[in-house]
């Protein structure tokens, strides 16, 4: 008779357990969902930008546009980060999937934050610092020969760092101090590579528009970003030539409707 008693298995294999990663709706554009969630550790926040299936595109066209797009923006993040330029850190793309992983930036758009600044007290100075570092962002960028192809000043994120202190050891009063940490361009989802001083003119022209329609002080604004721009771009003078053709474009749009 045979020896019966089952030898145990030295390890057991269990199915890869698969945690679900909470997600926070932050938008749902029309090309895109973005989430809040985070990255392989639950304490890295991320973001995700999904490109969900378009079910009135062709199935085979829209995968292979779905993956161009996914790519191209996380080709242009990851160049211009290399460069110096402020931009979110890519963490992780699934391309076939249309997901980009990305650094989530603490902050809010320059759109949101740029009334607040000014009324705050000292606020002038504030906002003349982060109209530089818009300008030099921007200039950074082109002299890359990137091309964002949608700079609104709701595509600029100005990172913030809340600080928390003892205001007197004793009282043990914690204050909040928070504290403006620079610019960051979002949403290369419009972006190229282009040396054409006209697609770096529209781009400015776009920026231009877009504080022309949310900000009573647009002009003064876009002068100093203009300024720190060509401080910033040094081949920047037949851009800036552009740009004034471009404008002359736009009036001439405006005016016939
Ligand atoms: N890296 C980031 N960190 C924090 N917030 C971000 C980040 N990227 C995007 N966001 C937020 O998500 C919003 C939508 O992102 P994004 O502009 O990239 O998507 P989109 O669908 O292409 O938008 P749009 O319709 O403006 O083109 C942004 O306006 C911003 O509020």
């Amino acid at each position: 008779m045979g020896d019966t008693t089952t030898i145990p298995a030295p390890f057991t294999i269990t199915p890869a357990v698969q945690i679900p990663t909470p997600k926070t709706l932050i938008k749902q554009g029309a090309e895109a969902i973005v989430y809040r969630t985070t990255y392989l550790l639950p304490t890295i926040p991320s973001l995700l930008k999904y490109r969900p299936p378009k079910a009135y595109r062709h199935p085979i066209l829209d995968a292979r546009l779905t993956k161009h797009r996914c790519l191209s923006e996380a080709r242009l993040l990851i160049r211009a980060r290399s460069l110096g330029i402020p931009v979110p850190a890519v963490y992780f793309v699934d391309e076939s999937r249309g997901e980009i992983y990305m650094e989530c930036i603490e902050g809010d758009s320059v759109r949101d934050v740029l009334d607040d600044m000014l009324m705050q007290e000292g606020g002038e100075g504030k906002v003349d610092a982060l109209m530089v570092k818009m300008g030099e962002a921007v200039g950074k960028l082109h002299a890359a020969d990137i091309v964002h192809g949608d700079l609104t000043t709701s595509n600029v994120m100005v990172r913030r760092k809340v600080r928390k202190g003892l205001l007197c050891a004793a009282q043990e009063e914690v204050v909040e101090h928070v504290e403006d940490e620079g610019v960051v361009l979002i949403d290369f989802g419009l972006g190229s590579m282009s040396t054409a001083e006209e697609d770096k003119a529209v781009d400015l022209y776009v920026l231009e528009r877009a504080f022309a329609s949310t900000h009573p002080k647009a002009e003064k604004l876009f002068k100093d970003v203009l300024e720190a721009y060509q401080r910033s771009y040094k081949k920047s003078k037949p851009v800036m030539r552009r740009l004034q053709g471009v404008r002359m474009r736009g009036r001439k749009r405006t005016m016939i409707g």
